[in-house]
């Protein structure tokens, strides 16, 4: 199968290729509520917007229309039988924050059943922000036409009320990301913001067993807060994304060892994921042994291997910044 992946700041997703792809000059988005972009054997017909056949617009009541465009909004020409009858139903996955970096890795994995399985057909519901709307259309086309045989349907919109509907999973990435020489805990008042306003939004429309993601930083506090937004949902399905510092000790660590990382165990990182965090080298193992018995630079542990736990994320945060320019 072939795939798309190329970066959400790629030409593929410029306005004017946006603009052209819609056959017209000047892209003029319509803000939608909620846009919905269905690929389903089982999907009723949706109306047909922006230079697409209006045939199937007919056919619905006003009232049941909902904005959609491309081949989603045709009705893929599969028979019912083509469907594979192993899988299992659709399962509904909110990703916020849909147009950025993260979830451009994100989205493809979900869409081409890396992340819930070969025989688990998904429904992708996109929650951007005002800013991003134009971005996150383009998301959708590349999803689109990326055919993925378990994506069946796709739903982009502003609104975490209308995006979060009925949601089984939802992934919360979307947040304002730091620049150069920003703290995570400077993020924390307008991050917080858009935390306790999802977590109002997941209470009150999600599917009542919604398991809850939090990756936008900092997402352990932003965890809890989304949490304590939502206290008709249980706490338990509420979890953060923290596993990144104790990943890059590891990294750290095997490679001034000179092993591969699988030989490193028993990493622990003390604290938030913050420049304040302490990456705890006295507990770690490598191949079983501690790790001030193989690497001797008490030095490099004490000084430098913390420093470079502490901030390697600046650097990639860098990095990627000047990519995405
Ligand atoms: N936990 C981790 O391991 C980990 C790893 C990497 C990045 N992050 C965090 O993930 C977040 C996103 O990073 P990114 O690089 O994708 O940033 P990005 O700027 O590329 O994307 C963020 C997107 O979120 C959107 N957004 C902002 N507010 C929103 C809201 N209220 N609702 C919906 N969408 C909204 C923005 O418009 C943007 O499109 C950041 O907070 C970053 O620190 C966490
Ligand atoms: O630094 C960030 O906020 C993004 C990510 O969590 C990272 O540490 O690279």
């Amino acid at each position: 199968m072939a795939m798309d992946l190329s970066s959400p700041y790629s030409p593929a997703r410029s306005p004017a290729t946006l603009a052209a792809r819609r056959g017209s000059p000047h892209l003029v988005l319509r803000r939608p509520r909620l846009a919905t972009v269905r690929c389903s054997v089982d999907a009723p017909k949706q109306v047909q917007v922006q230079g697409r056949p209006a045939a199937v617009a007919a056919e619905q009541a006003p009232a049941a229309r909902k904005e959609c465009y491309g081949v989603f909004c045709t009705t893929y020409d599969l028979k019912a039988d083509e469907k594979t009858k192993s899988w299992k139903s659709l399962v509904n996955v909110a990703v916020s924050g849909a147009a950025g970096m993260i979830s451009n890795h994100l989205l493809f994995k979900l869409a081409s059943g890396e992340v819930f399985g070969p025989d688990q057909p998904i429904a992708l519901k996109l929650l951007g922000s005002e800013r991003s709307l134009q971005a996150l259309e383009g998301v959708a086309m590349e999803l689109e036409d990326s055919l993925y045989p378990l994506l069946r349907e796709v739903s982009i919109g502003i609104d975490p009320y209308v995006v979060f509907e009925d949601a089984e999973w939802a992934l919360l990435i979307g947040a304002k990301p730091r620049g150069p020489g920003i703290e995570r805990s400077a993020l924390l008042d307008i991050n917080g913001q858009i935390f306790a306003e999802q977590g109002k939004a997941l209470d009150a429309v999600a599917s009542r067993n919604v398991k809850v993601i939090v990756i936008g930083n900092p997402c352990n506090t932003n965890a809890l807060i989304c949490l304590k937004n939502a206290p008709n949902l249980p706490a338990k399905n509420f979890h953060a994304l923290t596993r990144l510092d104790e990943n890059r000790a590891k990294c750290q660590l095997a490679l001034k060892a000179g092993v591969f990382y699988d030989k490193v165990s028993n990493v622990t990182i003390w604290g938030n994921h913050s420049t304040t965090q302490v990456p705890d080298f006295l507990n770690s193992k490598i191949n079983g042994r501690p790790v001030k018995e193989v690497i001797k630079d008490t030095k490099w542990l004490e000084e430098e291997f913390t420093k470079t736990v502490q901030k390697v994320s600046l650097c990639h945060t860098y990095i990627l910044g000047e990519l995405k320019r």
